[in-house]
């Protein structure tokens, strides 16, 4: 018999009966006590993400009611649970069961990262945070479900002490609500946006990361503010409220979300932006549901397929695909061949690059924003990215798609707060503490190399493979490799086995030559056949 079968007999899994329900709280010990989970919904136990989910909990589609599962428990819910500050039932897992569970996934599937919701009881936490330090994974994004609307302390006292002292050192980013947040600091009251700014900064010294304090419950505001604390600068997150019953879940939905960006290789920052935006919209489209008799309904996680207008009105930012074929223009090159930038740039994007960087080395500034209007409207028009090199304020004065800074160049960090949340920064680096530091600055990609010898850059320290292995496999974020690249050897860089190099980066290859849009091609083809033998 498998191992834990006795403790599942059939039917029992849901629909518990009221006495049941008070005795697993008792159980619990301290004041546990099942009730709804307010503005930002539920989540139960950890999710993962990338390449794996599991459960409801774990993705942006659970959450309609019903019986929902993560590793920690079992529950049943409906629209009217919120009212009664109950549960139709709730059964826990058994914490053996919860640690074969995480053992079963985290010792076979290349986990990015885990997302917990609710964790009903002391023992699992210890479970999971042991797991973790078993199956260290990318990122752990912890969404501390422990206060309901009403305000009741849905985990015992001890839960949230070993909450705080066990698992948000061990996350990058904590997800609170405002009761949440209060809970965690002792009973605090939270009324403004700088409260909840120190807020995040008292959580902070937990040991998270990054503390993402949600304002959905703040009094008097018509946006629906979050503050996001990265340990040096509190960003205010602005989005617009929207007025429905229809939020159960949200939370859950915008810590998985968070999740699922960060597996794609984005950025803290990044990932809560586009977690935001896509609640955002979600509840927008869902606002006049109506589903269940209780006063909070569930939301429509699957708009996206069912509106084009949410496609449409979509300025999607950045597309780690993008990078499979990077154009970094050089001026010295178009002028020895008798081209003008704008002429290279049209040729090499008709030739198939995928993303361009103006890298004007020689133009004044007059130049160089003049020349960057005109190449963004060709790259606006073939919807190919446009970044420019080095200089944010040329970036910031043509409205370009984003900016690549190098170790000596602005900090990133500095980049991301002159730019704004939506557009792209990249970063050079050669060593995986840069590569750590590009991530935690909020950068969207890191540039690696040289890989190979080139004249291009001087005194450019030549990586090899080996180096540029070392820093993908460091890199949190998706990398695009440079330094001496062409069609002859392009191959042989994607080869090198790791899933986050997206693409390559060349100047000489494509520029240095009479025909850009024949090099550029030929180049394509071998990148495009090597994308295809990867899949
Ligand atoms: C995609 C990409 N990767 C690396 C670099 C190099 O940037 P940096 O180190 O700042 O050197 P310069 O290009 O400014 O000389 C890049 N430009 N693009
Ligand atoms: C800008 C830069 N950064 C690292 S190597 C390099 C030059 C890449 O040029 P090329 O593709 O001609 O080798
Ligand atoms: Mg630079």
């Amino acid at each position: 018999m498998p191992p834990y079968q006795s403790e599942f007999p059939q039917g029992q899994q849901g629909g518990f009966p009221p006495q049941e329900q008070r005795n697993f709280a008792n159980e619990q010990g301290g004041d546990y006590r099942p009730g709804s989970t307010g503005n930002y919904g539920q989540g139960s136990g950890p999710g993962f993400a990338g390449g794996f989910r599991q459960g409801p909990g774990a993705g942006y589609n659970g959450d309609a009611g019903q019986y929902r599962q993560g590793p920690g428990f079992v529950q049943g819910q409906n629209s009217t649970g919120p009212v009664e500050g109950q549960w139709q039932g709730v059964h826990p897992v058994p914490e053996e069961f919860v640690k074969e569970q995480l053992r079963s996934v985290l010792s076979d599937m290349n986990v990015d990262v885990v997302k917990t919701g609710m964790i009903p009881s002391v023992g699992i936490v210890k479970v999971l945070c042991n797991s973790l330090r078993e199956f260290p994974v990318r990122a752990l994004v912890v969404d501390p479900v422990m206060v309901s609307t009403s305000g009741d302390v849905l985990s015992a006292p001890s839960t949230l002490a070993e909450y705080r002292d066990e698992l948000l050192p061990m996350a990058d980013i904590v997800t609170p609500n405002l009761k949440e947040a209060s809970a965690l600091l002792g009973g605090i009251s939270l009324e403004t946006v700088g409260d909840m700014c120190s807020a995040a900064k008292a959580i902070h010294s937990f040991g998270p990361r990054n503390v993402l304090v949600k304002g959905g419950d703040l009094p008097d505001s018509s946006d629906a503010i979050d503050v996001l604390f990265d340990g040096e600068q509190c960003h205010e997150l602005r989005g617009s409220r929207i007025i429905t019953r229809n939020t159960h879940g949200t939370g859950c939905t915008l810590a998985s979300c968070i999740a699922a960006e960060l597996a794609k290789g984005s950025s803290i920052l990044q990932a809560v932006w586009v977690a935001k935006m896509f609640v955002e919209s979600a509840l927008n489209y869902s606002k006049d549901i109506v589903i269940g008799n209780g006063p909070q309904g569930p939301f429509d996680h699957l708009f996206r397929l069912k509106s084009r207008a949410y496609n449409a009105g979509q300025t999607s930012r950045f597309n780690a695909d993008d990078l499979l074929l990077y154009a970094v223009t050089d001026s010295r090159m178009n002028k020895k061949w008798g081209r003008s930038i704008t002429e290279a740039v049209r040729a090499c994007i008709e030739g198939g690059a995928t993303i361009v960087q103006l890298r004007e080395k020689e133009a004044n500034t007059r130049e160089f924003v003049e020349s960057a209007e005109a190449c963004l409207q060709i790259c606006r028009s073939h919807g190919v990215p446009l970044l420019i090199n080095d200089r944010v304020d040329v970036a910031l004065a043509c409205d370009a798609d984003g900016v690549h800074v190098g170790q000596s160049d602005m900090p990133a960090s500095k980049a991301r707060e002159l730019l704004g949340p939506r557009k792209i920064v990249g970063v050079s680096c050669k060593t995986p503490a840069q590569a750590e530091q590009a991530w935690v600055d909020g950068a969207d990609y890191i540039g690696c190399g040289g890989v190979f010898p080139t004249n291009t850059k001087e005194n450019n320290p030549t990586l090899g493979f080996d180096g540029l292995k070392t820093v993908c496999l460091a890199s949190k974020l998706p990398v695009v490799a440079i330094g001496g690249i062409n069609a002859g050897n392009a191959r042989s860089v994607m080869e090198i086995g790791v899933r986050n190099l997206k693409g390559v980066a060349v100047v000489s290859a494509l520029f240095d030559r009479d025909c850009v849009g024949t090099e550029t091609q030929r180049l394509r083809s071998v990148l495009v056949d090597v994308s295809v033998t990867r899949c």
